[in-house]
């Protein structure tokens, strides 16, 4: 078993090493590799080239002549084949996800992979044409009920703002280069930068993540990144977008609850900006862009520039958010589940990542300021339908449950 796994390896690597070559020989490869379990080099060559697999001999000399050492050992051929391996890896000026496989600290235990990534893809969360004239209270409703989530298309936001700042964020990920800091905090002003962060188990996230927080704006932008020089400008330009639309979104939400008027105005701003950049990764079953989370948000507005990956629960099942370009997605968070006394669904959700596909997102979180009295609103609680969840300020909400892992002690700092 144990010879098994290393030989697996080094199919693996010395495909990856005489790429071009059919891939015939690196079954030959393999077969000279199993012989020098029982002899040495040469007499696996030889014993290779007496079958009359001349090619074979020449793919070993092929790889000596690259500068591969090789040993009698079987462990050693293999110790030595990987380490030359990493040494040419090191040489090149990849980014830390330029890997050929996956490493150890990127994967979860066996229950916490994302298993089947063949997913359906759910085209029955509502995706709600906002330019319509009527029935939209009905269908966001709908879909917060349902599924936590719903998209908007034709929401009114001119496209080049959006590419604007798909583009600035993704000349901001590319700037940060191979030696960005892993998994750790920064201890920034104003913003938080991590690639690699942790997810609760303590393995890798297959990400880079940036947040900020974004209100009241003039007095937040000066703290955001400053490269690329156009950051600062552009990405304000989208807050505000995303101010006018998620107002809207509350808005029709107040009404189709029965709310009273303007419920969320002046409690529910946004507050929080968390971009995320997933590269492409050798093996998408192993990893996770993004763990298993509730919003802690009122609602959340998320721009994925038509890029799959985003998946939510529902009956035990992990769904597919459709990949539509334009549209934004919008989901439900915890402090609008309590106090439309789950009426409205704060849904879990995740992110996968791809072989091929690199996904750049926007999440903007709609929450109600530190000092807001989070509670069922009164008008949703009676006899029959008694209050689900007990009062409390969000900021001992937040603190209380480590709404934001890790980061919550820097989040509150920078939101107060
Ligand atoms: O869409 C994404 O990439 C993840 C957004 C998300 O769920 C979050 O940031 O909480
Ligand atoms: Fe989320």
């Amino acid at each position: 078993m144990e010879n098994k796994s290393q030989l697996n390896i080094i199919i693996y690597e010395t495909s990856n090493l005489i790429k071009g070559l059919h891939v015939s020989y690196c079954i030959y490869l393999v077969n000279i590799v199993w012989h020098m379990q029982y002899t040495n080099v040469d007499d696996v060559v030889v014993s290779a080239y007496q079958l009359g697999h001349l090619y074979s001999f020449i793919v070993l000399k092929l790889l000596q002549f690259e500068g591969y050492k090789l040993v009698k050992n079987s462990k050693d051929i293999f110790m030595s084949f990987r380490d030359l391996h990493m040494e040419m890896k090191e040489d090149k000026d990849a980014r830390w996800f330029e890997l050929e496989c996956v490493p150890e600290d990127y994967i979860p235990l066996k229950e916490n992979r994302p298993q089947n990534l063949d997913s359906p893809v759910c085209d029955s969360i509502p995706v709600i044409d906002l330019a319509k004239p009527n029935g939209l209270v009905e269908e966001i409703l709908k879909g917060s009920q349902e599924f936590g989530f719903f998209q908007v298309i034709n929401h009114g936001i001119p496209e080049k703002i959006l590419i604007d700042a798909m583009n600035v964020l993704k000349e901001f990920f590319d700037m940060q280069g191979k030696n960005a800091p892993t998994g750790t905090i920064p201890d920034k002003k104003g913003y938080i930068y991590t690639r690699s962060d942790f997810a609760d188990d303590g393995t890798n996230l297959w990400r880079e993540n940036l947040k900020h927080p974004c209100h009241p704006l003039e007095r937040c932008i000066h703290l955001w990144p400053d490269t690329p020089t156009r950051y600062q400008e552009v990405i304000a330009t989208y807050l505000v977008e995303i101010q006018k639309l998620s107002s809207r979104i509350l808005e029709m939400i107040d009404e189709g609850l029965g709310l009273e008027q303007g419920h969320f105005k002046n409690t529910s701003e946004v507050q929080l900006l968390s971009s995320n950049f997933y590269p492409p990764c050798a093996d998408p079953s192993l990893t996770l862009g993004l763990s298993p989370h509730f919003d802690t948000s009122l609602i959340s507005l998320v721009y994925q520039g038509g890029s799959p990956g985003l998946q939510f629960i529902k009956d035990g099942q992990w769904i597919n958010v459709g990949a539509i370009p334009n549209a934004f997605v919008v989901n439900i968070g915890n402090q609008l589940e309590i106090i439309s006394n789950k009426k409205l669904k704060s849904v879990q959700h995740r992110v996968v990542t791809s072989t091929h596909a690199t996904r750049l997102s926007i999440a903007t979180f709609v929450n109600p300021s530190l000092d807001c009295i989070i509670e069922p609103a009164k008008v949703l609680v009676n006899e029959l339908e008694p209050s689900l969840y007990p009062t409390s300020q969000y900021k001992d909400y937040v603190q209380r449950t480590n709404a934001f892992g890790a980061y919550t002690a820097a989040i509150l700092n920078a939101m107060r």
